[in-house]
C-alpha cells in the first residue's frame, strides 16, 4: 500500500494549499467560503457517516469518514489549528 495517504500526509498537502492558492482547489474555495460554510459541510458529512455506518457498507462508511476527516482538516486550516494543537488533547 505504497501511496496510501495518512491523516498527517494529507494536512501537509492541505496547508500547502492554502498557501500556494492552486487553481481549481476545492480547499481554496472551502477556505474561501470561511468556517460558518466549513462548520455546515462538517455537519453534512457526520450526518453521512452515521448514515452509513448504521444503513451502508464498510467500503461506503469508510468513504465517508474520509470526506469528514478532510473537512475537520479544513476547519483546522480556517481557525490556524495544527495538527498538535488536536492532538494535545487526544
Ligand atoms: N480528501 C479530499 C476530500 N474529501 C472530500 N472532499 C470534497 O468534499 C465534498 C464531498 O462532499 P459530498 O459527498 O457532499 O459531495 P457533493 O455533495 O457532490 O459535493 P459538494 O456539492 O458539496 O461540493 C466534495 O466536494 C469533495 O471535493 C475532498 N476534497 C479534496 N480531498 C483531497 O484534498 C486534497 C486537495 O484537494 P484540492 O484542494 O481539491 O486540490 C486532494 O488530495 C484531495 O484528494
Amino acid at each position: 500500500m505504497a501511496d496510501v495517504k495518512t491523516f498527517e500526509a494529507l494536512f501537509a498537502e492541505l496547508s500547502e494549499k492554502a498557501v500556494t492558492r492552486p487553481e481549481g482547489s476545492g480547499t481554496v474555495a472551502e477556505l474561501d467560503a470561511g468556517v460558518h460554510a466549513i462548520g455546515k459541510k462538517i455537519v453534512e458529512e457526520a450526518a453521512e457517516v452515521w448514515m452509513a455506518a448504521e444503513h451502508e457498507g464498510h467500503e461506503r462508511t469508510a468513504e465517508e469518514i474520509s470526506q469528514l476527516l478532510y473537512h475537520l482538516q479544513v476547519l483546522m486550516l480556517a481557525r490556524g489549528l495544527t495538527l498538535d494543537d488536536v492532538y494535545a488533547h487526544l
